[in-house]
């Protein structure tokens, strides 16, 4: 996790251009197999034909805003990965969040490279081990932040952004994918 990729300027001017930018909208996942709103708002962006079948739901990518291609250029230029798609997410408050999951889609691959950039408010980040209950990881992701993950830790781990009682600002979470 690199805690300062973006600089405060520029995380900060990023974060208000998505916010008032993208189409947010409240995107329905499947839970023990019911369909529910889940809490928090969402935008699946990406190449024309980056189609994206996730939690039961087919989505079609929105274009991408000008504001994201130098950030998917710049993930390009570090991590020689040529993303086409990016799920934006909206975290309104500390009642917004996302449960235990692996971005483990089909279309990903096996072994996905998933580059996380974080906005606004600082949240907490969970990763565990699907079966060794004490290999756990507990991350603050600052504005500005890249996180990555890469190599086997969706097939053997699952991550999380719990809710929070402490009253937290608006968040917004970029997750980098390629969909093959
Ligand atoms: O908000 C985050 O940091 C994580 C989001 C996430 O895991 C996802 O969109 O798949
Ligand atoms: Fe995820």
């Amino acid at each position: 996790m690199d805690p300062e990729w973006l600089s405060r300027r520029d995380a900060e001017a990023l974060f208000h251009q998505l916010r008032d930018g993208i189409a947010w909208e409240v995107h329905r996942i499947r839970l023990f197999g019911r369909m529910h709103a889940s809490p928090r708002l969402s935008c699946w962006i990406g190449d024309a034909g980056a189609r994206y079948r996730y939690s039961g739901t087919l989505f079609e990518p929105h274009p991408w805003p000008e504001a994201l291609l130098s950030v998917r250029a710049r993930l390009r230029r570090e991590l020689g990965v040529d993303f086409n798609s990016v799920l934006a997410n909206l975290y309104r408050d500390g009642r917004d969040a996302m449960g235990w999951h692996s971005d483990d889609e089909p279309e990903l691959g096996p072994e996905p490279v998933i580059a996380s950039v974080s906005l606004g408010a600082t949240r907490r980040f969970l990763l565990k081990h699907r079966i060794r209950p004490d290999a756990r990881l507990t991350l603050e992701l600052p504005p500005g932040s890249l996180l990555v993950m890469s190599g086997p830790t969706q097939r053997h781990c699952q991550h999380a952004l719990p809710r929070t009682q402490r009253m937290v600002g608006e968040r917004i979470n970029l997750t980098f994918r390629r969909v093959l």
